[in-house]
């Protein structure tokens, strides 16, 4: 059998013009699959999985999602997810998530199925905070997807303010019982992916009512469907909150609850607890109860830089074969993909898919440290990591939204059309500049941690700031660029340090003013939020580069330092005005920098099919599949996209007809009266 992923593969019958561009290439797309991964296995199974998938047709859509409605999105991603349920022990480790996410994103897609929320939400806060006797309970009912279930925290009125949440949970004394109320419309539980018409189970999040006094949000298991009937339970309204811009397959939804009660033992107490008697038992850090949190931010900059290399996959393969105008040679049309725009929008881009994957294993192996020392009772890494994840999942969120969107517009006309697959995939993707913490909201987040960076670094206590900002006291020496990586962090070290500590001097000189901190604070919020932004850069910077230094193969080396090189000139043009501002950047050094970015699009030009096609998306998973060939079709590996598209167009269900009750109702009347 045919290996799917084989380096420069050339298949009898690909599109030439995709051919030519493998051919080109100076690495080995497996070897750079090892490196975007993590490891020779991990590249493997997910080519083994793809491979295996491939060839149980029940696993791929029936019809082209796009030309369904909303009950039929939900049913075919039901259809999809629990026929997968069937094969998986057989094609995944199932104690392995990543193989899961692979797995389940090939098969699902970037539509949204009812479990989506299941693995990602619910078990792992009832695996952090739940004690062992609730693991025994519910986590094993909950893998086995005896149950489903969803995370319900946000409300109609809050959702960035968790303190603020409505939802009230009540200890009864003389029940041992907490009564759940949404004493008001505003409190309704609103969002919460899975929950509308799928999930039997939710983990919801109430602030805690013991004797009049309120503890805060925390976490109660709550059975929220009769397992039989599927009925709501008496007390509790749920329902789908209704379309939204993308992930229409899930049911995402509201829920409310009429004095709902359920026992002690479901507020989910590994590390806080209610006694019998009403005695509350603090957790070992204030924002325990936000943990759950950290995690699923920690994942975001990995996720989402997968999600922007499909968008790339996409747009990148099909400017390969799209050719149109005349550069020199006027006998022959040229690719899109040799116009300098065009790699000017496309490869900075895919640099930065590269970045977020890179820096994402940095943050989630953070995290795994974090949840071991949780797990012994060190809260003291937890500060930190929410600082930096609060910054990461704000800043790659929205760069991954402007790379998917150059991608779209990078493939003309037909980026417009749902064929490209484009437009879902940003969908998707650019909710998470809202969910787990809506952007400028986390970014402020950051800026308090730099804020005490900066006062403690003022008062002349440097030795007390963590690894992170320690950059924060170094000396302001002048760097040569020409020096190399090394000099690049040090102008970003630089702006950001500048821009942290006027931001930080700005806020001070509110304050002193007479201001009081909270309207202090919101004065210099954009200044902040801009600190944190160049605060983090830095960090995708510095963990790419870490990165590179350690790949030992020459040839992926070679082109993986062409991919950084492009990466640190396009960031810090793109901040240039910070280091001009104050004359630490010259405008000499500017033009150098815009040159080495010039001469990196050149350079990785005759690798840039192949760097995307060393992410491994198989046809499938861009919904371009040759066995489907009526979805979504720029992207596909074999660069067949005319008479594909052409096939797309003639399955719409507008197509079945040839006259439409729109012209038979109207358009003829109309022009029948015109006539008269
Ligand atoms: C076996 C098979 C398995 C298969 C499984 C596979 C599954 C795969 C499925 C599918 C794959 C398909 C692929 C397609 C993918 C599609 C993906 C799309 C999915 C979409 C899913 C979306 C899910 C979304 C979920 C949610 O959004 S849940 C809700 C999230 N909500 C929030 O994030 C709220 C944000 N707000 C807050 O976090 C807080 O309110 C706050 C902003 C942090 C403020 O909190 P507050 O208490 O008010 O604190 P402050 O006063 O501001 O600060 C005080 C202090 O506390 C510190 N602090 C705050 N938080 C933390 C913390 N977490 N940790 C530590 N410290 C914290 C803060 O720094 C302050 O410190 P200082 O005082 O020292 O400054
Ligand atoms: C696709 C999707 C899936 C979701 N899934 C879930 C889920 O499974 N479970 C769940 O519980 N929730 C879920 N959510 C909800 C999500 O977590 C919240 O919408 C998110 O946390 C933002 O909160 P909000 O809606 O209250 O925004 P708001 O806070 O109302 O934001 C509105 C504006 O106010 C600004 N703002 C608010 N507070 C401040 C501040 N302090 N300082 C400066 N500016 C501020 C924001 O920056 C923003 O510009 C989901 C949301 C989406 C879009």
């Amino acid at each position: 059998m045919t290996m799917v992923f084989l380096n420069k593969e050339i298949r009898d019958g690909d599109n030439p013009d995709l051919t030519e561009e493998r051919k080109t290439a100076t690495f080995d797309t497996n070897k750079m699959a090892e490196v975007i991964y993590g490891s020779e296995k991990l590249a493997r199974r997910r080519r083994e999985i793809s491979q295996a998938v491939s060839l149980i047709p029940e696993l791929a859509d029936s019809k082209p999602l796009p030309f369904l409605s909303r009950n039929e999105k939900i049913l075919e991603s039901t259809r999809k997810v629990t026929a997968l349920n069937e094969h998986l022990p057989r094609l995944i480790n199932m104690n392995d998530e990543d193989e899961a996410w692979h797995i389940h994103s090939e098969v699902i897609g970037f539509e949204g199925n009812p479990l989506a929320l299941h693995h990602s939400l619910f078990i792992p806060p009832l695996v952090i905070q739940g004690s062992d006797e609730q693991h025994e309970k519910w986590l094993g009912r909950a893998k086995r997807r005896e149950i489903i279930g969803c995370y319900a925290q946000t409300e109609l009125g809050h959702g960035s303010n968790i303190r603020k949440l409505e939802t009230t949970a009540t200890y009864s004394l003389s029940t041992q019982e907490f009564i759940l109320h949404t004493p008001t419309i505003n409190a309704l539980k609103w969002w919460p992916g899975a929950l509308g018409k799928s999930s039997n189970h939710a983990v919801v999040v109430a602030s805690l009512i013991i004797k009049e006094q309120n503890y805060g949000p925390h976490l109660f298991m709550v059975q929220i469907r009769d397992e039989q009937s599927h009925e709501p339970l008496p007390g509790i309204a749920v329902g789908d909150i209704g379309p939204k811009m993308a992930f229409n397959g899930a049911d995402n939804g509201f829920l409310g609850f009429n004095n709902f009660r359920i026992p002690r033992g479901n507020l989910l107490n590994r590390h806080c607890n209610v006694e019998v008697d009403g005695t509350y038992v603090r957790p070992p850090h204030d924002k325990m109860n936000y943990a759950g949190m950290i995690r699923v931010r920690s994942r975001m900059a990995a996720e989402q830089g997968t999600f922007m290399a499909q968008a790339l996959t996409i747009a990148v393969r099909y400017s390969a074969v799209r050719r149109q105008g005349f550069l020199e040679n006027k006998s022959q049309e040229v690719k899109v993909l040799d116009y300098q725009t065009q790699q000017h929008r496309l490869f900075p881009a895919i640099a930065r898919s590269y970045a977020f994957i890179f820096c994402g294993f940095e943050t989630i192996q953070k995290y795994e440290t974090l949840q071991n020392e949780m797990n012994s009772g060190n809260v003291s890494l937890m500060a930190d990591l929410h600082a930096l994840t609060s910054g990461i999942k704000s800043v790659v969120t929205y760069q991954t939204g402007e790379g998917i969107e150059q991608a779209r517009m990078a493939c003309g006309g037909h980026g417009y059309s749902m064929a490209s697959y484009i437009s879902e995939i940003y969908g998707c993707a650019i909710g998470g500049c809202t969910y787990e913490g809506e952007n400028m909201v986390m970014l402020l987040q950051l800026a308090r941690y730099l804020v005490k960076s900066v006062e403690l670094a003022m008062r002349g206590k440097p030795g007390d700031l963590g690894p992170m900002v320690a950059y924060l006291a170094y000396p302001d020496i002048k760097v040569d660029l020409v020096t190399g990586p090394e000099a690049y962090v040090k102008m970003f070290q630089h702006i950001s340090k500048r821009q942290s500590i006027k931001a930080t001097e700005k806020f001070h000189r509110k304050m002193e003013s007479g201001v009081s901190r909270d309207e202090a604070w919101n004065q210099c919020a954009v200044e902040l939020t801009r600190a944190s932004r160049l605060h983090t850069r830095l960090y995708i910077i510095e963990t790419f580069i870490r990165r590179v230094d350690s790949i030992e193969d020459l040839s992926i080396k070679m082109v993986l330092t062409d991919l950084m090189n492009l990466h640190l000139n396009y960031e810090l043009l793109d901040v240039a005005s910070y280091a001009l501002e104050d004359g630490f950047m010259s405008s000499t050094q500017m033009g150098f920098i815009k040159n080495q970015l010039y001469s990196s699009l050149e350079k990785i030009r005759p690798n840039a099919v192949s760097l995307v096609d060393s992410f491994q998306f198989s046809d499938l998973q861009l919904r371009s599949n040759l066995l489907n060939f009526l979805f979504q079709v720029l992207g596909r590996r074999d660069g067949h996209v005319y008479q594909n598209l052409f096939e797309w167009a003639k399955s719409s269900p507008l197509n079945q007809t040839e006259v439409l009750p729109s012209v038979t109702q109207y358009l003829k009347p109309m022009m029948e009266k015109a006539k008269l």
